[in-house]
């Protein structure tokens, strides 16, 4: 999509379990490309609108078992479909960088991976709630889990959300399909391991983002 000016926006998304540094990086991020000029939109998910806040507050609170997983992937997707329409596909269109935490492959690792339900379904869902649009890079941020985990805990003073409250297993499954995906489309994913300093960990996703400048 070319904006005013010829400026063509980009896409780019971090993905990765609880506590690997996403949001951490996605701040970095901005700032380094709000310093070369650029107008950065900064957004999560779920959330990002009015509408799929109040979606996130369904999703991330109450008993584990509140919703089935059908439910939640339908929750996600619909949480996606708003933030797609109202901010994500008009930024670009005006030639803004969108940074997003999280996006549809956390409904494929979650839902799919983790969940059980089939990823072509989480295409589907996506293909009719947000006509598939799909990030130019996506960043997969990986920690081992135990050491995420020690992180995301630190963070959040042992309050985990309705995700982060889950056991171990689930959390080696979600980072299990995540690797699977990265695997499968090399050109969009870059797999970034997070044990180092924040700093060099910002350095390397500047790195490999530098086919995407203009
Ligand atoms: N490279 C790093 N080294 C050490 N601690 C980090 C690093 N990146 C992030 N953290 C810390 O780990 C915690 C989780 O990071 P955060 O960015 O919130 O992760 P996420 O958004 O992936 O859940 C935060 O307290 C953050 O300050
Ligand atoms: C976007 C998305 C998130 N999720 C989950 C992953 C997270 O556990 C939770 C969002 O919580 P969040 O607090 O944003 O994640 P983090 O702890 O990494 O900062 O929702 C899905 O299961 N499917 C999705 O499509």
């Amino acid at each position: 999509m070319t904006g005013r000016g010829g400026h063509r926006g980009r896409f780019i998304t971090l993905e990765g379990g609880e506590g690997v540094g996403k949001s951490t990086q996605l701040a970095l991020l901005a700032g380094a490309l709000r310093a070369r000029g650029f107008e950065v939109v900064e957004t999560r998910e779920p959330g990002g609108t009015p509408g799929a806040e109040a979606i996130r507050a369904l999703l991330l609170s109450g008993e584990a078992d509140r919703w089935n997983p059908q439910a939640e992937a339908l929750l996600f997707a619909a949480a996606r479909s708003d933030h797609v329409a109202r901010v994500i596909r008009p930024a670009l269109e005006r030639g803004a960088w969108v940074v997003c935490d999280r996006y549809v492959d956390s409904n494929r690792a979650y839902q799919s991976g983790a969940s059980g339900l089939a990823d072509e379904d989480m295409m589907a869902l996506h293909r009719i709630g947000s006509a598939g649009l799909m990030p130019d890079r996506t960043f997969l941020l990986t920690l081992p889990v135990d050491q995420a985990q020690t992180r995301a805990g630190a963070r959040d003073a042992g309050l985990p959300d309705r995700f982060g409250a889950r056991g171990r297993d689930f959390h080696e499954k979600v980072a299990g399909a995540f690797a699977g995906y990265a695997a499968r489309e090399p050109e969009r994913f870059r797999v970034i391991d997070t044990g180092a300093g924040k700093e060099e960990v910002h350095a390397s996703i500047l790195a490999a983002l530098a086919d995407l400048m203009p």
